[in-house]
């Protein structure tokens, strides 16, 4: 068949699946209930008004949506059912009651072509495979002993980052790349045991793929329309995986030649997982990992490290903006630790104050607004409605934490309000879950937090810092940035700082 025709019945074949799939749907229709959601067009769904609002925070349009259609809503995303959560309620009947049912991934653009064919945790399919990697992650990358060996690696790299804050003494300054490239240095050290040059150009290549991460490329939407994979972002996937691999593949090389070369204080995630893989003959309890495995489960993390700095610049920002709650932790801190004259690991449980200041930040800019997606695997029934298999459950994180039927005044910045630690973010309190919830919960939450409450606790420790360029307080810019994968500030973080305590020389 020549090219002429194909163009010639291309129309014909659109019309006639858009038929089918009309006829099917209407049938289907009589007979199941799904929940309530606007008014969708032929063929495409929802995806208009999705696209309409593609530059606005996402999470921001869905909870608009919901407060008219409600906590339990219907999307068709051109093909793909999806279903957006906006209260606790419902939230538990995903997460607790039907929790079996929703331990699945969709299968996205992004985790075949970036991620080796769903080999990363956080896109794995549920099964054997994800069972052994969750578990491999929680008892040898991450548990809570293996982080607190992390903690002189965090120690020196913001004592560096502090040391350079104070050589700019009264000066204005911009905090966000620091925050950034600090964050990245522990991340690829802890991961890798390498300080610089190419775990940053990685890095760079992760941020490049957050679009696709989220899900939102056309073939997504449309499965059953393969040709979309070569008209979508197909080669723009292939050739960043193409980089993320060579990269990948000289860290491990490197590393393997290198791994005895000299005293490590720490053992570093890739000598943890390398006792994996198949050459290593796997370990007893483990199916044998494949490089392919081992650099899909590095990515995890490297990935994962980015939600920190995210989160310690929105308590900066937060702090900026409400000088005397920045007072109020400064007191707590400087309380706690001038006896010793530096802040270290071991009080940091005392600062119930900067941990709620924390635990406020991830209510109101949570990182991830909309929970990664989970997938059901069979149909059923939720608040009277029916859930079809394989629909996209969608967790509005952001919207639930500005909820005023959970939250009192939800639009202010309160860290008192969790004082009391009743509620907390470990995934039972379903209206604030930044950290998802059961089986599939983030397990880097331990090392993230970390990563967060001391070096928050060394700035207030050392530094008064106020909004440089004359900005007051109130007039604190906090727009959040485009669409991505991370819900983060928009413009740098400039302050001017002033050393209160001095630097450990150590
Ligand atoms: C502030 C920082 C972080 C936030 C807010 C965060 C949040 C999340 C959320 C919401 C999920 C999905 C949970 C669900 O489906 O219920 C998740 C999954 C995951 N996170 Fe994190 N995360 C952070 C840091 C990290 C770090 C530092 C790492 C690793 C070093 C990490 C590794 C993972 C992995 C591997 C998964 C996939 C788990 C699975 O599917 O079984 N995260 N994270």
């Amino acid at each position: 068949m020549g090219i002429s025709s194909i163009i010639f019945l291309f129309p014909f074949f659109v019309l006639a699946f858009w038929l089918s799939k009309t006829i099917l749907t209407t049938f289907q229709s009589k007979t199941v209930k799904l929940p309530p959601g606007p008014r969708k067009l032929p063929l495409i769904g929802h995806l208009h008004l999705l696209a309409a609002h593609y530059s606005d925070p996402l999470c921001q349009y869905l909870r608009d949506l919901a407060k008219k259609y409600g906590p339990l809503m219907h999307l068709q995303i051109g093909e793909v059912p999806a279903i957006v959560v906006t209260s606790s309620e419902i939230a538990k009947e995903f997460y607790k009651t039907h929790e079996s049912n929703f331990l699945g991934r969709p299968s996205l653009l992004a985790g075949e072509v970036l991620f080796y064919n769903n080999a990363e945790i956080a896109f794995a399919q549920y099964g054997d495979y994800w069972r052994q990697v969750r578990k491999i992650c929680t008892m040898e990358l991450l548990s809570m002993k293996r982080v607190q060996s992390f903690q002189p690696v965090r120690e020196e790299e913001f004592l560096n980052f502090c040391r350079w804050i104070a050589s700019n003494e009264g000066s204005p300054i911009s905090l966000t790349e620091r925050i950034y490239s600090t964050a990245n240095e522990i991340t690829t050290r802890v991961a890798l045991g390498k300080k610089t040059g190419l775990p940053a150009k990685l890095s760079h290549i992760i941020e490049q793929n957050e679009g696709l991460s989220l899900g939102f490329e056309m073939v997504d939407f449309f499965p059953s329309f393969k040709f979309l994979r070569q008209v979508g972002g197909l080669k723009y996937a292939q050739r960043l995986h193409r980089q993320m691999d060579e990269i990948l593949e000289e860290i491990i090389v490197e590393h393997q030649a290198n791994n005895n070369a000299h005293e490590k204080t720490h053992e570093n995630f890739l000598d943890a997982l390398l006792k994996f893989h198949v050459d290593a003959g796997g370990g007893e309890e483990y199916t044998p990992l494949t490089s392919d495995n081992i650099k899909a489960i590095l990515l995890d993390m490297l990935v994962g490290g980015v939600g920190s700095p995210v989160t310690l610049e929105w308590a900066i920002a937060e702090l900026l903006k409400h000088p005397k709650l920045m007072k109020k932790a400064q007191d707590e801190v400087r309380n706690v630790y001038d006896k010793q004259g530096y802040v270290d690991d071991s009080h940091i449980n005392e600062l119930a104050y900067t941990k709620s200041v924390v635990k406020e930040c991830f209510r109101l800019h949570p990182p991830a607004t909309l929970l990664p997606v989970r997938e059901g695997s069979e149909a059923c029934v939720i608040d009277g409605y029916d859930i079809p298999a394989k629909a996209r459950i969608l967790v509005n994180v952001w919207a639930m934490g500005r909820d005023p039927n959970y939250w009192k005044d939800p639009e202010k910045f309160i860290p008192e309000r969790f004082i009391d630690g009743s509620v907390d973010f470990r995934g039972n309190n379903y209206e604030y879950i930044p950290f998802g919830a059961g089986k599939r919960m983030c397990p880097g939450m331990v090392f993230a937090v970390a990563n967060i409450e001391f070096p928050l606790a060394m700035l207030l420790y050392h530094f008064d810092l106020v909004p440089a360029n004359g900005v007051k307080p109130e007039e604190m810019d906090m727009t959040v940035q485009r669409p991505g994968l991370l819900s983060r500030l928009a413009k740098p973080l400039h302050v001017i700082p002033l050393v209160k305590r001095p630097l450990p020389c150590k």
